[in-house]
């Protein structure tokens, strides 16, 4: 049987010029599991996801992606290799359509001629349809990704990362500028999408981390300050010191 670990970060430290933004941090992420890493505007949080995607080089530690050594990778072997990030602003192609979108993204979509000529094989047309589905644009398909409102263009970020099919989703700040209603709907997709995969996630929405936690991470000056379920850290006096009780 395979472990229930599917990232362990250990002793993870990164620092830019002396100052270290992460530091010392181990983390340990189930297979299937949701994790929220919350804390202050500087903790690491975004560094943490930068080096576990290979756009920042660690200084000193381990990222292990099922008993693969990410911190020697680059940044598409890293891809390649099942993690997906999603990016705070979305970075969809506004002038093709939702499903061009989600076609381009399709790991065997692109031909040699380029990214524009697409083998629409009925694979992936039932691929796009369902991922449509599962992000709510299914009614949306042939319209023009600018056209869409700011929650749909996040829900097409993150379907173009879900039909890469990656074992390990990362999500800066999902939620940031969407109305209720749209946090609720992204609250499900999250907690559907996690189903067959982890999902790690950075957000400062606490009722939105409440509802799709299952553990939360808190980090303080590149250091982790608390972890657990939501309801235990919310009582941590530490954590209500430097973050919560703001
Ligand atoms: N490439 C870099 N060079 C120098 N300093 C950096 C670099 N990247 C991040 N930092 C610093 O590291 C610290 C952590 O930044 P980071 O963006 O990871 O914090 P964060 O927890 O994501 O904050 P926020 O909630 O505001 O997004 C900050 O002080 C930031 O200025």
């Amino acid at each position: 049987m395979s472990s229930p670990i599917l990232l362990a970060v250990e002793d993870l430290t990164v620092s830019f010029d002396g100052f270290k933004a992460v530091d010392g941090l181990s983390l340990y992420l189930e297979r299937n599991e949701v994790r929220v890493v919350i804390g202050p505007n500087g903790a690491g949080k975004t560094t943490l996801l930068d080096l576990i995607c290979g756009k920042t080089r660690a200084t000193g530690g381990s990222i292990k992606f099922k008993d693969l050594e990410l911190t020697k990778m680059a940044e598409h072997q890293i891809v390649h290799k099942g993690v997906g990030r999603k990016f705070q602003t979305p970075s969809i192609y506004e002038n093709l359509t939702v499903a061009q979108n989600l076609e381009l993204s399709y790991p065997e979509g692109r031909t040699v001629m380029g990214s524009l000529f697409f083998r629409r094989t009925p694979a992936i047309q039932k691929r796009v349809q369902e991922i449509a589905e599962e992000i709510y644009l299914d009614e949306d398909l042939d319209k023009s990704a600018g056209l869409l409102s700011h929650g749909q263009k996040q829900w097409l970020e993150i379907g173009m990362l879900l039909i890469q099919d990656p074992e390990l989703l990362m999500l800066d700040e999902p939620v940031a500028g969407m109305s209720v209603v749209e946090r609720e709907r992204t609250a499900a997709l999250l907690r559907k999408i996690s189903n067959n995969r982890s999902v790690l996630v950075i957000e400062h929405d606490m009722d939105f981390v409440k509802d799709i936690a299952h553990k939360v991470t808190v980090l303080h000056q590149g250091k982790l300050l608390a972890e657990g379920k939501m309801e235990d850290v919310q009582k941590n006096e530490r954590v209500i010191e430097v973050y919560l009780g703001h």
